[in-house]
């Protein structure tokens, strides 16, 4: 299945997407069911490839890619590649996520990481140039399937960002932003009058969302104070505190703590293993040891847009099948 999604294709210009329009495309809903079906996972078995990309001319196997989890994917890509202009950022990545778990995505600057991570909710779409082929689904659906609902998409499915974005507003109106945008709060003028139980329904989200994002106790005898005073890493896990507003099964993350120091690295390295209890973290990062210590399974994507080995963790960084993936993962390149 092919889709597009450009409108202007005229040069590959550089721009990043308007990272606070996840917030903004978010609404309220809910949906983390649990499944316990039988093991699946892509077959590539069929498709002997050769390719000889990136930094020496290794024949990869698909069965490196092949990983096998109990139950169905909730998130999945097949055959998927990504242009932008004439650069082909990514070449037929066929991936499978399980739920509730964290998913490392590393490789070299330049691999295409974050443009995967965007397909997953179509942040892609934000950038004239990119063209995108193949599939990419979420909870079986193709997310790319015409009349797509990108605001549902974007609350189910949740983005975080590398430098924090929060809005220059108070503590508790950045986590109240996706549902009162979006009118799951009202704070229309009725509303406020006659009301209470929209103000106490929002205080009860707001400290929900604040605990669950490990924020709550530095932050709780201050939320009218503007987010903008908080420390780097408080405006971090206020960002998630925000994404966990809008109620989603999913959170992207895009290295969020490589512009933290490494107090408060480690407080977003242990609210990831957190997080994954209910929700499916999707993670990427340049730092080795934060994949090795916070993921489940590793996808290692090199040079050209390839995704090389997909798998357990501690295989990937123990003993992978490709000597690449190794030479990486121990720091002889990249
Ligand atoms: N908005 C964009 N416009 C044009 N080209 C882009 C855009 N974003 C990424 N690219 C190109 O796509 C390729 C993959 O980039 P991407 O940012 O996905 O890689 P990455 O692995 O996440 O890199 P890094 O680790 O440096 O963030 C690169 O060649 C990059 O220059």
């Amino acid at each position: 299945m092919t889709n597009s999604t450009v409108t202007d294709d005229t040069a590959a210009e550089r721009i990043d997407p308007d990272e606070t329009a996840a917030a903004d495309d978010a609404t309220a809903a809910d949906g983390t069911a649990s499944r316990t079906e039988p093991t699946t996972a892509i077959d590539q078995s069929a498709t002997a490839d050769t390719t000889t990309t990136g930094e020496s001319e290794e024949r990869t196997d698909p069965a490196w890619r092949t990983y096998s989890f109990p139950g169905d994917p909730v998130l999945s890509a097949e055959s998927l590649d990504v242009w932008y202009g004439d650069d082909h950022a990514l070449r037929d990545i066929s991936i499978e996520i399980p739920e509730r778990s964290v998913t490392a995505l590393i490789g070299p600057s330049g691999c295409g990481k974050s443009t995967f991570l965007r397909c997953l909710n179509r942040m892609n779409d934000r950038i004239k140039s990119a063209r995108i082929e193949g599939t990419v689904s979420f909870d079986g659906e193709n997310v790319y399937a015409d009349g797509t609902n990108l605001v549902e998409l974007r609350k189910r499915v949740g983005m975080v960002f590398q430098h924090p974005n929060p809005f220059p507003k108070s503590i508790r109106a950045n986590v109240a932003y996706g549902p009162r945008k979006h009118g799951d709060i009202e704070r229309g003028l009725v509303p406020k009058l006659l009301g209470r139980d929209e103000r106490e329904k929002e205080d009860e989200l707001v400290e929900r969302c604040l605990r669950d994002a490990a924020l709550w106790d530095e932050v709780k005898d201050r939320l009218d104070d503007n987010a903008l005073g908080l420390s780097g890493g408080q405006q971090q896990r206020l960002c998630i505190a925000r994404c966990l507003a809008t109620d989603p099964e999913v959170i992207l993350m895009d290295e969020p703590a490589s512009a933290l120091d490494p107090i408060a690295t480690a407080k977003i390295e242990d609210l990831i293993e957190e997080l994954a209890e209910e929700y499916t973290v999707v993670v990427v990062t340049h730092n080795m040891q934060q994949a090795a210590r916070v993921s489940d399974q590793t996808a290692v994507f090199l040079t050209g847009g390839e995704l090389v080995e997909y798998g357990d963790t501690d295989q990937i960084f123990e003993n992978p099948e490709s000597q690449r993936v190794e030479d990486y993962v121990t720091g002889k390149f990249g």
